[in-house]
């Protein structure tokens, strides 16, 4: 478990702050894990959803190691699922290893989006390619 102060505090500016500008939010929850595990880990945030947690330690959406991130095959999982989602930018809150990984995986979108075609995902999500980003938070 992470007790590091300030965490809470991040997620909260992130998820309010994309409700605020138009966006649809989503929690990913235990990390890099919760990506590749997609599913109930992933959930639309909404305001009130990160109320009263400024003054708590660790992290509300938890954070886990995640060994499957650092292989090509768990990577892919990841990008199948952000795109179910409908997914088009990450925030990634964390130290050196999580930004390490988020840059492994920008490096890679476009090859892992040309896997899952192949793989037979739907050709529409392919423009999501142009507008994967990611905002590097440290903690
Ligand atoms: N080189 C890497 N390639 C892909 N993913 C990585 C890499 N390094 C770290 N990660 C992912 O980031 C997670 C968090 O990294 P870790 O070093 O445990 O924490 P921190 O982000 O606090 O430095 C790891 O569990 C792993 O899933
Ligand atoms: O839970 P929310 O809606 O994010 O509100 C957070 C609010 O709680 C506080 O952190 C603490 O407020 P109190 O000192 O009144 O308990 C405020 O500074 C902040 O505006």
């Amino acid at each position: 478990m992470c007790l590091c102060a300030g965490m809470n505090a991040a997620v909260r500016a992130v998820i309010r702050m994309g409700i605020y500008v138009g966006a649809k939010v989503y929690f990913i929850h235990e990390g890099y894990q919760g990506m590749v595990d997609g599913g109930d880990d992933i959930k639309e945030a909404t305001w009130e959803s990160v109320s009263n947690i400024l003054q708590l330690g660790g992290t509300v959406i938890g954070s886990a190691r995640c060994k499957a991130f650092r292989t090509h095959e768990g990577r892919l999982r990841a990008a199948r699922n952000l795109l179910q989602f409908g997914i088009t930018n990450l925030c990634v809150i964390g130290g050196d290893g999580s930004l390490t990984g988020a840059n492994v995986f920008r490096e890679e979108w476009s090859g892992l989006l040309a896997e899952l075609v192949q793989q037979g995902l739907n050709i529409f999500m392919i423009k999501l390619k142009e507008c994967l980003h990611f905002s590097l938070l440290n903690k």
